[in-house]
């Protein structure tokens, strides 16, 4: 699956604009602030229907303007897509393929996706718990939409059980009260801990040889599930969560919180056996959440047998020489790269590669 023409009006800072794409290396370069990572933005927009960075969705609609309006179309196996989205500033968004309004994910064409990576992703290993545990489920809900409804369970009895531990903390009373739901939460939670694990023991692997082979074998990486709740026999993990719920009641009740559980979970990673939020270098943590964006690209390819557009927000100024030949050097599917200077882009690369010169919003 590629993308091989675009049109946007009023998206960031485009006015407007029409460009046709090849099924390669496709590099946006030029100076900061010229609207490179918007372009980026907005190819991921109409293949993922969401802005990458943006707070709120309407922030990619040009200043002062009433809506963003972008028309992709794609190149499948089975066939050309034509998608078009519009952003409105007051209302919902509204998704077209062909002439036929979509108002669902599940009536979209799921051969379309799209990979993202930004040198801010870094987080994804340095910062908090939780933007890992959105990562997989995340990814999990990508490839069985049905797991939204488990996540949904969760969060919802998690928050019940939360309001009912503050009003037990008034009237002690209560207590016996959180049988019912300490039944329901280690019944949501064990679930959603399993298709972790599953999601997280495919990931890895991939993840590991991409490892491999951008460190020519010389390192290793590995990756682990962190839980309170012992999840060493998958039969059992419902078990352990529950008494683990009941052994915290008074400490909960304490905090008007749930201490345990699949939202205090965390994924950890290790380089030749050392964690690498504290001892990996910074080119060292870029290149683990690379090698999880490639791992995820593959993923989705298994699942939906065409590969995702690969979008990658300056990433070659952040490695060195060897690693952005091993990087791009096997790729032959579309990529989309920015660069402030093509110096940063390996010559074998270059040759191979579609140019587009963007310059205050415009292809200059
Ligand atoms: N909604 C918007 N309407 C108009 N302009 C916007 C909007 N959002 C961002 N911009 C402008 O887009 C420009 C930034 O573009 P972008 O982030 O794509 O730059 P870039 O070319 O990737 O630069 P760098 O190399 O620094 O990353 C800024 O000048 C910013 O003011």
């Amino acid at each position: 699956m590629y993308l091989y023409n675009l049109r946007l009006y009023d998206f960031r800072n485009f006015l407007e604009l029409d460009l046709e794409f090849k099924n390669g290396i496709n590099i946006f370069y030029g100076d900061n602030a010229q609207g490179k990572t918007n372009l980026l933005e907005a190819i991921y927009f109409i293949t993922e229907l969401r802005a990458t960075r943006a707070f709120r969705e309407q922030e990619v609609i040009r200043y002062d303007q009433p809506l963003a309006f972008l028309k992709g179309l794609f190149s499948t196996k089975a066939g050309d897509i034509d998608r078009q989205v519009t952003i409105y500033r007051n209302q919902k968004k509204e998704v077209k393929e062909g002439e036929n309004k979509k108002s669902r994910w599940s009536e979209l064409d799921p051969s379309i996706s799209a990979v993202y990576f930004s040198p801010e992703d870094i987080d994804l290993v340095k910062g908090e718990p939780s933007l890992r545990r959105r990562f997989i489920d995340n990814l999990i809900y990508r490839i069985r939409p049905s797991f939204y409804k488990y996540l949904q369970g969760y969060q919802r009895v998690l928050t019940q059980r939360n309001t009912l531990l503050k009003t037990i903390k008034i009237k002690p009373g209560m207590t016996k009260t959180l049988d019912p739901w300490d039944e329901q939460l280690s019944e949501l939670g064990s679930q959603l801990i399993n298709e972790r694990l599953k999601m997280l023991q495919r990931i890895s692997s991939l993840s590991q040889d991409y490892f491999k082979t951008f460190t020519h074998k010389r390192n290793d990486l590995r990756i682990s599930y962190r839980s309170e709740i012992d999840f060493s026999n998958p039969e059992l993990i419902k078990a352990d969560y529950k008494n683990k719920l009941i052994l915290n009641r008074e400490k909960d009740i304490n905090r008007s919180f749930t201490s345990v559980g699949p939202h205090r979970d965390d994924i950890d990673f290790f380089i030749d056996g050392k964690n690498i939020k504290h001892y990996a270098s910074q080119g060292q943590q870029r290149l683990t959440v690379l090698c999880l964006m490639f791992a995820q690209r593959n993923l989705l390819y298994t699942e939906k047998g065409e590969y995702p557009i690969l979008l990658l927000d300056d990433v070659m100024s952040e490695l060195d020489i060897h690693r952005r030949q091993l990087i791009l050097g096997q790729e032959n599917h579309q990529v989309f790269i920015t660069t402030t200077d093509l110096k940063f882009i390996p010559e074998e690369i270059l040759e191979k590669s579609f140019l587009y010169p963007i310059k205050a919003g415009t292809l200059g």
